[in-house]
């Protein structure tokens, strides 16, 4: 039993008013209900996806995994507490408050609040619908998208969340980011996604290095990195990966780490070998310039 999709994911924000635009003006997600110090957002046909709360850290503040039903969110529990995880049942309450039936919470490695639930609102009630007019986000059984973790250790990394939350392995790609600087990055499977979470060893201020969203056309694409190009908070340039073959560009996020917004990913499919690659990307993805001042 493994889990089987990332269900949401919480940032804790100093600024949420600059998230509500950010994620309603220029990613083109829906806000599903806030205020001044918190804020929700929907990208399908669930209740919400993504959460900012107001604090200090400017990073990510929990994850939450679905499995999908009570007998699998028994067995993860299991699992997890057999590789030394201390799991916390959540109260009726609390999984109420994220809007689920059944709610489990631990800590990975580095102390960063891992959820695992199941039973989701979806609200078909009230169709999702984009306020800067994106066709739609590719979600369902592959979850809400991926993010990407820098880790102090990664062999304690892979040990949580291959060993003991389920993962598995996709492939390697080892990133020279600078002429002093390169890291392997490790790519973690759940579902058909190429990767819902990956790994890297980085010395990062952050927890969070990226989390993507992938649009159901390529023209979304193109239109949300217009819009980040005329306030020029273009990370890094068009591109396509390697590994997932995701065409995408990253932009850069109120908190200070990335937002990758891609379309085209290939699926993980049965009989997938890991491999490794020297480059992130076949063309693209570089550094975008600074506007001339
Ligand atoms: C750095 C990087 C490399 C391959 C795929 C990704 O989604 C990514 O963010
Ligand atoms: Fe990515």
């Amino acid at each position: 039993m493994s889990v089987q999709r990332l269900g949401y994911l919480g940032f804790e924000v100093s600024d949420v008013q600059a998230w509500r635009s950010f994620m309603t003006q220029k990613l083109g997600v829906m806000e599903a209900s806030g205020d001044e110090s918190s804020a929700r957002f929907r990208i399908d046909s669930r209740a919400w996806r993504l959460q900012v709360d107001k604090g200090t850290s400017d990073d990510i503040s929990f994850a939450g995994f679905e499995v999908d039903s009570a007998q699998s969110l028994a067995a993860i529990r299991k699992r997890l507490e057999a590789h030394g995880v201390e799991v916390t049942t959540e109260s009726a309450d609390v999984a109420a408050k994220r809007g689920v039936l059944g709610l489990l919470s631990c800590s990975d490695p580095v102390g960063s609040r891992v959820e695992i639930y199941y039973g989701a609102t979806e609200l078909f009630e009230e169709p999702f619908n984009s306020p800067t007019g994106v066709h739609g986000f590719l979600t369902d059984d592959q979850g809400l998208g991926h993010y990407v973790l820098a880790v102090p250790d990664i062999d304690a990394a892979l040990e949580f969340y291959v060993e003991a939350l389920g993962f598995h392995l996709s492939d390697v790609i080892d990133w020279q980011l600078t002429d002093t600087l390169g890291t392997t990055l490790h790519f973690l499977h759940c579902n058909g996604r190429h990767h819902t979470l990956a790994l890297a060893s980085l010395p990062s201020p952050k927890k969070v290095h990226h989390f993507m969203l992938e649009t159901t056309s390529m023209d979304d694409v193109g239109f949300t990195y217009d819009r980040f190009d005329a306030d020029g908070t273009v990370v890094l340039t068009l591109g396509r990966h390697t590994n997932d073959h995701m065409f995408s560009f990253y932009g850069g996020t109120p908190s200070g780490f990335a937002v990758e917004f891609g379309w085209g990913a290939r699926n993980v499919e049965p009989g997938w070998s890991v491999v490794r690659y020297d480059k992130i990307s076949y063309w693209g993805h570089k550094p975008a310039k600074k506007p001339e001042v």
